[in-house]
């Protein structure tokens, strides 16, 4: 039975999930040095933000097959090295979106109106009334940086109060801004205009400090800022000089350079500093959410199955993988095969998306197929993870063509390898049923299932070399299943296609390319 440690604590409906199909084990609050040890031992491992899974830490875990963030951030997992080996890693990108927007709303209410350092103040048996006045967020302007799932969700809540909405996110169209009623700018206008600052994106080499003392300079006295993003994204001294100094108004922090908060300038800030200890996250919906999409995609992996949210499997998101799923196994297929016909060293596969998947959301399918082409040389070592790595690594070239008029299917797949040994070709389709069928091998048309056993011949078209072939089979034990004959015109080159209830014993090839007619031969097991 497969293992899996859960390193963060995580909802119970996960844990069930997990156990369905493994052996789980809790340990939450280990130690780096205590994780590389007993790493070793697991097959998936399943974190929220506490745990740092190090390229020490992947390393250390020669058996691992997912690493599982009950969340969205993967910014503390390494995930260049988890794909290096192979190791699918997954997140849950939208179940806490809601928590996180709500925070972050709270959070900005609550720094408006003071509430935490007015409650303390009544707790203290104080009924301070002037202290406490506040500020009204209606006809304010808010900056949202970062307009993806929990901005956008920020975006529709600012708008239902009121407030004039700017935000900055390279990467989305100005339409979908528009829809969200919010205006895109550059981060400097947003900067010299917000009222309000929320930070909403990813922490990346390029995110880092983006609020930076430049940054703080360019705000208004009146602006207050809000992180439930990521620790680093702003310049937690700069930002703390900047509110003493009285530059901006304050800011609300859910999130830290480094977590636990130590030893902080932003601790001995009053009523104009809001801190949480990574909270946004921390609703039991979300929870209950995030703990059943990575559960579920864990057991799914270890059962062989592919994951919906792998951050390292480009291009396969949840509603991609729902439409291909039943084109991986078909791309994967054709893919080992052509491989094993091609034989030898492969320099360059072609894979030409027919029919329905002449899309760019298709590009899950030549990974697929590379998967498929690299399985003798790496077994089990490839995975939709590293298969490109893999393949470049060995200098396969890979061209990808599409073809949306290629119709004979609802959608078909092209491969064709070129090696050392020459090139070869193979198309296949899916029946209604989801039946994978092989619908030409090298320019012959053929309509076969795929079976475990095969045998590929190249012959002339004449009487009587079938029974030959079935007579040698016969001789050496092997017993044909089916057998199918593709040819262009009669009399001409054709093929035949046999499937097989047993592997073809050693030498028996070289025997059938002695029979008068038959050029070529090639078994594949699949
Ligand atoms: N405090 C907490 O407990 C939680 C924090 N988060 C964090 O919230 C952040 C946002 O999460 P989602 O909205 O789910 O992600 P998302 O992927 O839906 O949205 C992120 C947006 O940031 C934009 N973006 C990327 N780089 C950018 C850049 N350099 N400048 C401006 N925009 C950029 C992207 O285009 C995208 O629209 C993540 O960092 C995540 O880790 C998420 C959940 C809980
Ligand atoms: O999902 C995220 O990105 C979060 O930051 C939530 O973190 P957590 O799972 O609460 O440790």
């Amino acid at each position: 039975m497969s293992k899996v440690l859960v390193s963060d604590p995580i909802d119970q409906a996960g844990i069930d999930i997990l156990s369905q199909v493994a052996t789980v084990d809790v340990k939450t609050g280990l130690k780096p040095e205590e994780l590389v040890k007993i790493i070793g031992e697991y097959d998936a491992l399943m974190i929220r933000s506490g745990t740092r899974v190090t390229k020490e830490i992947i390393e250390a875990g020669t058996q691992l097959k997912i690493i599982g963030r009950a969340g969205v951030g993967v910014d503390n997992v390494d995930v260049a090295a988890a794909t290096r080996q192979g190791i699918v890693v997954v997140n849950s990108p939208e179940g806490n979106t809601i928590a996180a927007a709500e925070h972050a709303l709270a959070m900005m209410l609550s720094l408006s109106r003071h509430i935490p350092d007015a409650n303390a103040s009544v707790k203290r048996g104080e009924w301070d009334r002037k202290s406490f006045v506040g500020a009204e967020v209606y006809k304010k302007t808010i900056g949202i940086v970062g307009l993806g799932k929990i901005g956008s969700h920020v975006a529709a809540v600012a708008k239902a109060m009121g407030m004039k909405l700017l935000a900055y996110d390279p990467f989305i169209s100005t339409e979908r801004a528009e829809q969200l009623g919010c205006q895109l700018v550059d981060m400097d206008l947003l900067v010299q205009q917000a009222d309000y600052i929320t930070l909403h994106i990813p922490k990346t080499p390029e995110t880092t400090h983006l609020i930076n003392a430049t940054m703080l300079a360019k705000m208004k006295p009146t602006t207050r800022i809000i992180n439930c993003a990521r620790g680093g994204i702003i310049d937690e001294e700069a930002l703390a000089t900047a509110i003493k100094e009285g530059k901006i108004a304050g800011a609300a922090l859910d999130v830290f350079e480094s977590e636990p908060l130590g030893e902080s300038s932003l601790r001995s800030l009053g009523k104009e500093v809001i801190l949480t200890p990574h909270l946004g996250a921390s609703t039991t919906e979300a929870q209950v959410n995030v703990a059943i999409d990575v559960a579920e995609q864990i057991r799914d992996v270890l059962l062989g199955l592919p994951a919906r949210s792998a951050v390292n499997i480009p291009g396969l998101g949840p509603d991609v993988l729902e439409e291909l799923k039943p084109y991986m196994q078909l791309a994967e297929t054709l893919g080992n095969l052509v491989g094993q016909l091609a034989g030898g060293r492969v320099e360059l596969l072609n894979v030409r998306l027919q029919g329905e998947l002449a899309t760019n959301k298709s590009q899950p399918l030549v990974v697929a197929s590379l998967k498929g082409l690299l399985f003798q040389a790496l077994r089990e070592r490839v995975n939709y993870v590293n298969a490109s790595i893999e393949a470049k690594e060995r200098g396969i070239r890979v061209i990808e063509t599409r073809d949306a008029a290629i119709k004979d299917y609802a959608g078909s797949i092209h491969l064709e390898a070129t090696g050392s040994l020459g090139t070869h070709a193979v198309t296949g389709a899916l029946l209604g049923d989801g039946e994978i069928r092989l619908t030409n091998l090298d320019g012959f048309p053929i309509n076969v299932p795929p079976s475990h056993h095969m045998l590929f011949t190249v012959h002339r078209d004449m009487p009587g070399i079938i029974g030959k072939l079935g007579s040698l089979l016969g001789s050496f034990n092997v017993n044909i299943a089916s057998m199918q004959v593709g040819r262009k015109i009669v009399r001409g080159d054709a093929v035949m296609v046999l499937s097989l209830d047993d592997p073809l014993p050693d030498g028996i090839l070289s025997e059938i390319t002695k029979v008068p007619g038959i050029r070529d031969a090639y078994t594949v097991t699949l």
